[in-house]
């Protein structure tokens, strides 16, 4: 059974005196299967933290219906007692310093087991094993929040929300003011969570780039109304579905489009494995590297057809040197893009066919 499902859900933010606004969400329906990945997406304003507010019931709607886990939450009918909904759900809201409030990170840590019904060594416990599950060291246990820096706060929030153990993991733009390899290193964690302990987590993002690695499904907000969901493929497939809710285009999808336009070694460079589109920088280099060794090997076989034809031969070494020439244009594409130095280097170095150093 789905972990959270909703139907047709609408939101109406009622402001000053009771005056409505227009709805933050519309005709909203989706199911999330447990101990997957949900990256949701949308520009700012489109309705992601209105919709991630119902999952705990911060917000109920105003029409339609959402149940999350063994909860409904109906139009016209209020919900009231989500204590224990609340400790299957943990939310990590956009500035971790808005939930960190304690003198020391362990009674931050220690909060939500202790709200709910663990003993003191129980949570105690549990906020250990939530630290190591975030990388953090048991040095900061003893330290004031605000003594850590941006990441490692960030981090600790996430310990905070997992010491009380729950289903379902709901995070808003987490990655959001860290460095770029504490944001890797953060997504994959989320990535382990799922795989490791079955934890379902749903992460809004801006950054499709960095999610597209880990998560599998993908929903696309815009105006406060959900105009796609399905899985990475299905996503990539729809780049200008993409630019017109407003976001940057993955690096992925973007050397596609170049490598259509520039590059004749396209098609060989997706046939290479199975017409799937490459997702990371170093999937792209292992790519544009088969390529290469593709026409090393056709190479070869031209060298000992040395019988044929003055005019076959001169044709082929034409053709060869044409698609060798693509797949570097490729790679120097895919520096300019990436910016990924490490693959980078090793991608030029194979395409130029000296040793990778
Ligand atoms: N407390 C509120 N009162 C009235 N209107 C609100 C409130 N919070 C959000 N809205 C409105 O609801 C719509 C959706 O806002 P929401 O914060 O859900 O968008 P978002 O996609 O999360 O944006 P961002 O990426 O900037 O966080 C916007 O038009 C916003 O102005």
């Amino acid at each position: 059974m789905a972990i959270v499902s909703s139907e047709k859900l609408g939101y109406q933010y009622v402001v000053n005196g009771g005056s409505a606004q227009s709805f933050a969400l519309k005709d909203i329906s989706f199911e999330w299967e447990q101990g997957q990945f949900y990256a949701i997406l949308g520009a700012a304003g489109s309705g992601k933290s209105t919709l991630l507010q119902h999952l705990n019931g911060i917000l109920q709607p105003t029409v339609g219906r959402i149940r999350v886990l063994d909860v409904m939450f109906e139009a016209g009918v209020k919900q009231k007692g989500l204590k224990p909904l609340r400790k299957r759900v943990g939310l990590v809201f956009q500035f971790p310093e808005q939930q960190l409030f304690a003198d020391t990170v362990e009674q931050d840590l220690m909060f939500g087991p202790l709200q709910f019904g663990m003993s003191e060594q129980e949570a105690r416990q549990a906020a250990r094993e939530a630290l190591h599950t975030v990388g953090l060291p048991e040095a900061v246990l003893t330290m004031n929040p605000f003594q850590l820096s941006g990441g490692q706060m960030r981090k600790a929030a996430i310990a905070a929300v997992l010491a009380s153990n729950p289903d379902l993991l709901v995070l808003d733009e987490p990655t959001a003011t860290l460095d770029p390899l504490s944001r890797q290193e953060l997504i994959q964690l989320l990535h382990r969570l799922t795989v490791e302990q079955g934890k379902t987590v749903v992460v809004v993002t801006h950054r499709l780039d960095e999610v597209l690695p880990a998560a599998s499904h993908y929903m696309l907000m815009k105006a406060g109304r959900l105009v796609f969901q399905g899985s990475r493929a299905e996503l990539l497939a729809q780049p200008l579905q993409l630019q017109d809710a407003g976001l940057a285009l993955p690096a992925a999808l973007r050397l596609r489009q170049l490598l259509d336009e520039r590059c004749k070694e396209r098609s060989s460079v997706l046939e290479a494995k199975g017409q799937e589109v490459p997702i990371t920088a170093s999937e792209w280099a292992e790519r544009l590297i088969e390529v290469r060794q593709i026409h090393q090997m056709r190479k070869r076989e031209q060298d000992g057809e040395q019988a044929l034809s003055p005019t076959v031969r001169s044709t082929k070494l034409l053709q060869q040197q044409q698609s060798e020439q693509s797949a570097e244009l490729g790679a120097n594409v895919y520096y300019a893009i990436t910016r990924d130095s490490e693959s980078a280097v090793r991608s030029l170095c194979v395409l130029k066919g000296e040793d990778e150093r």
